[in-house]
């Protein structure tokens, strides 16, 4: 971290004395970023600029045609950029200037980039004396020959329906295209790599948990009804929307408590800070849902990379505080 004085940022300096009414904040911390222009847009959002401001954290974009190292100096760097490239500059970044932290390592983040590796960590661990049970769906990773599907779908057991997810997800549209399959014969028609994941009915609630750092957000989303016994004789694989990303929020809706209330606490609270140091993460969310018709048996379908923070209840005052807080890197 920087004291005042210490960086030339001499504008943004000025503009938080004048916003505090003369009162500098006691420090400056410099935050690079590398972002997709899409997170860009979501995630920095001029009430977040100025707040951060005000509380003495500089942003920086991040040129991506110059080299790292000759921009800054940083004390925090962020970044959800894809591709090897990237990944190399970053590392070397973390090697050459060990006095940075560099939110977060590429190694960690590539973990999330598949959906198979990234539930992982969750299928290992053993929450059971935490008020709740966390499982993962049993699932199954198509590599490469549609015509192979329905055969490996009915040796490996899996239960109809199943969503077809795109093995890779790399930020693009594509990679969120989801189905959901009633027959496995239909399944031949899509496109792996994939991963085949059974249905959870759940109620058509679903609870995005927000990690940054140690600070843990849970909103609720709309999700998909449940899928009923006459829907079990369904066939063909239906795309669906983007549901639970959207950003109108469950919170206030008239449901079903037994469907919405809000698993408990000390068990989002294990669950986030187990996956936090497995996965060696800070900046990630996890989307869980209730089976339906059982109070403490819950599934992770889902954990995102840098999601979108910008839609997080409060996430102006949870961010700043967290950059403010990150210890220096030794
Ligand atoms: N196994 C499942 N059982 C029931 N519903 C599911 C399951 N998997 C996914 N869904 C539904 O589909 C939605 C999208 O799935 P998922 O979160 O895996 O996709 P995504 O593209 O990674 O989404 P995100 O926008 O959160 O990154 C979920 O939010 C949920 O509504
Ligand atoms: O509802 P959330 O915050 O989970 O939705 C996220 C989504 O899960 C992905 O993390 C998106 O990022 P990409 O992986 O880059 O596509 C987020 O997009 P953003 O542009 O809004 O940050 C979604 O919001
Ligand atoms: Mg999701
Ligand atoms: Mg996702």
């Amino acid at each position: 971290m920087r004291l005042n004085g210490e960086v030339s940022h001499k504008e943004e300096e000025e503009e938080g004395e004048k916003e505090n009414g003369n009162l500098l904040p006691q420090k400056v911390v410099v935050v690079g970023y590398a972002l997709t222009s899409k997170k860009k847009k979501s995630f920095m959002q001029p009430k977040f600029e100025v707040l951060a401001r005000k509380k003495g954290i500089v942003f920086i974009a991040i040129d991506l045609n110059k080299p790292l190292s000759d921009q800054g100096p940083f004390d925090v760097v962020l970044h959800k950029m894809s591709g090897k490239e990237w990944c190399e500059v970053i590392e070397d970044y973390k090697q050459k200037h060990p006095e940075v932290t560099v939110l977060d390592p590429p190694d960690a983040i590539r973990h999330l980039h598949n959906r198979q590796s990234m539930l992982q960590n969750v299928a290992d661990l053993d929450l059971s004396d935490c008020h709740g049970k966390v499982c993962v769906p049993r699932q199954m990773v198509i590599k490469k020959d549609p015509l192979s599907i329905p055969d490996e779908v009915f040796e490996a057991g899996l239960k109809l329906p199943l969503v077809a997810k795109p093995l890779v997800v790399d930020g693009t549209a594509k990679s969120h295209e989801l189905f959901l399959a009633y027959d496995r014969f239909s399944l031949s028609k899509l496109e792996p790599p994939l991963v085949l994941q059974e249905f959870v009915n759940h109620g058509g609630v679903l609870f995005k948990i927000y990690i940054v750092g140690e600070a843990i957000k849970v909103v609720k989303r709309f999700s998909l009804p449940n899928v009923s016994k006459c829907e079990l004789a369904n066939v063909g694989v239906h795309s669906f929307p983007r549901v639970s990303s959207a950003t109108a929020s469950a919170d206030d809706a008239d449901l079903d408590p037994s469907i919405a209330e809000l698993p408990p606490q000390p068990l989002l609270e294990r669950l986030s800070r187990e996956l936090r140091s497995r996965l060696g993460l800070q900046l990630f969310n996890i989307d869980m849902i209730r089976e339906h018709g059982t109070r403490d048996v819950f599934y992770v379908i889902d954990i995102n990379y840098f999601p979108g923070y910008g839609k997080m209840p409060g996430y102006e005052h949870i961010f700043t505080d967290f950059l403010l807080n990150l210890a220096p890197a030794t």
